[in-house]
């Protein structure tokens, strides 16, 4: 069988391929007046948190492209100090371009050499953007692919490169970009589009577009999913089209084992966009996928996707925010907070309400051509039970090997705090070793208490540059350092779109 370039069909194989974007000057460029606009909660130092992600990059380097990881190490040693970091920056002669971790900055650049594309995607950008006729023409005299995928992302031409006194903002800046998870879904050897929820977001999608169209699968087009609205949507009233916009986010997808897939319903995955993945997934049999569950959360923004609550460690082991678990419904659970639980208003427990599975089970044809519906499902009782489930039907484990790690040791306050700063969001590199943020001590805890070794990405590092084989590595949690990084609201699942997975 001929080798795949992007293929994905679970979360836990050999991590070989990704996506991820460094963060850019426009992250700067965000204020207080507007954090709820840029989806943004703090002000982020940016080059401390840029620093932090180069942990995260050297890391990817060392499991994806060994090769690459070295050179940062031998640049490193001999740079001046104030070029110490340009390994790290797309566009720049330094840059450790990586065939295996790409940056959509790079990937960008890259895609614009070619004069037709360049002049589709600055059209397409300005129209979105509604800039002038005389940016449009700015943008289209810059020949250097680099600098202009630099402004595509951050909105700013830089005055240096462009002769002027001063920067100038022709965009707004698309400071969640960092997010790749978010952006599109491989699901094997298809993307999903995504079709984000914001309009903070919407250039992201833009950009996401292009790229498909025009690097992924640009020999393939037909293997790119979009999912859309109906045609007469517009013709509604705006109550109406509420229910029916469809919005979808990577953080809501998880194509979790080759024959079940996993959507969230959430503040950014709309119930019309979940409807029609169902019907669109179902739909192609080439992609194999026989069971669809649904996880409806509520519309929080401490929880916007679900890889925000949960996420896969091992075949049998999960982490995850206990607060939206079956547990909660406990009697030894609830006392903590008897006297607020015994009121019918009680937040947590209207939260709780607002959990619900479903899952869809792939109609036989005859089925099918009878009811033209999906309807055929079931109900689980809690998330839980979805992951059980995954855990002994879907990976075989024993049902008594199934091991929930949760966010904080499951312990008020830890619980939330740790889940505020991502404890829940975790990418494997490979199955049982994934990455975390150094800031959420007690979930390290819970992860050791179930056996796991936790190491910082410092002491991992001294460790593979002593000769260790990051191949050799298993059952462990490294750590990120995560002061910035953190405040922007996602952790190392958020940040990475896998393209190349092994099969388990
Ligand atoms: N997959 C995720 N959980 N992504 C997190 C995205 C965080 C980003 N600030 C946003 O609100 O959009």
């Amino acid at each position: 069988m001929a080798q795949h370039n992007y293929y994905v069909e679970n979360e836990l194989g050999r991590l070989r391929k990704l996506v991820i974007h460094s963060p850019d000057g426009g992250i700067g460029k965000i204020i207080p007046g507007t954090f709820a606009d840029n989806l943004y909660d703090d002000i982020v130092h940016l080059n401390k948190m840029q620093k932090e992600y180069n942990h995260y990059v050297k890391l990817l380097l060392y499991f994806l492209d060994k090769e690459k990881a070295h050179y940062i190490n031998q640049y490193q040693q001999t740079a001046d100090e104030e070029k110490k970091s340009w390994c790290y920056i797309p566009g720049k002669d330094e840059y450790f371009n990586s065939d295996k971790v790409l940056d959509t900055q790079q990937l960008l650049a890259e895609i614009i050499k070619d004069e037709k594309v360049k002049l589709r995607l600055i059209s397409a950008i300005c129209s979105y953007e509604e800039s002038s006729y005389a940016i449009q023409q700015v943008l289209e005299n810059i020949n250097d692919a680099a600098l202009l995928a630099k402004i595509f992302i951050t909105g700013i031409l830089p005055a240096e490169a462009m002769g002027t006194q001063e920067d100038q903002y022709i965009f707004p800046p698309i400071p969640n970009f960092i997010f790749t998870r978010d952006i599109g879904i491989m699901v094997k050897d298809h993307i999903l589009l995504s079709r984000m929820a914001t309009v903070a977001r919407r250039r992201e999608s833009l950009l996401t577009k292009f790229l498909s169209l025009y690097y992924f699968f640009k020999d393939e087009p037909q293997k790119i999913m979009e999912i859309i609205e109906e045609s007469d949507f517009f013709l509604y009233e705006e109550e109406e089209r509420k229910h029916r916009i469809i919005t979808i986010e990577g953080g809501d997808v998880m194509m979790i084992h080759p024959k079940h897939f996993v959507i969230g319903c959430s503040i950014r995955t709309s119930s019309s966009a979940v409807n029609e993945m169902v019907h669109t997934l179902f739909s192609k049999p080439e992609l194999g996928i026989e069971k669809i569950s649904v996880v409806k959360i509520p519309k929080n923004r401490a929880q916007m996707h679900i890889d925000t609550i949960f996420t896969q460690v091992k075949r049998n082991v999960w982490v995850l925010y206990g607060r939206f678990s079956e547990r909660i419904l406990r009697a030894e659970h609830i006392s903590r907070h008897s006297y607020v639980n015994k009121l019918s208003h009680n937040p947590r427990q209207l939260e709780m309400e607002q959990v619900e599975i479903l899952q869809f089970q792939k109609p036989t044809n005859e089925q099918y051509i009878k009811t033209k519906d999906y309807s055929i499902h079931k109900k689980l009782p809690g998330i839980e039970s979805l992951l059980r489930q995954i855990s002994v039907e879907d990976f075989g484990a024993k049902p008594e090997d199934v091991k929930i790690i949760y966010s904080g040791g499951n312990l008020f306050p830890h619980d939330e705090r740790e889940q505020w700063t991502d404890s829940c969001n975790v990418v494997a590199l490979k199955e049982g070793v994934v990455i975390g943020y150094d800031r959420n001590d007690k979930t390290a805890d819970a992860f050791k208490e179930a056996g796991f070794n936790v190491l910082t990405t410092k002491e991992a590092f001294e460790q593979f540059e002593n000769g260790v084989d990051p191949e050799t590595v298993e059952n462990t949690l490294i750590l990120l350092p995560s002061a910035e990084l953190s405040r922007a609201r996602g952790g190392s699942h958020c940040m990475s779109m896998p393209l190349l997975r092994d099969k388990l």
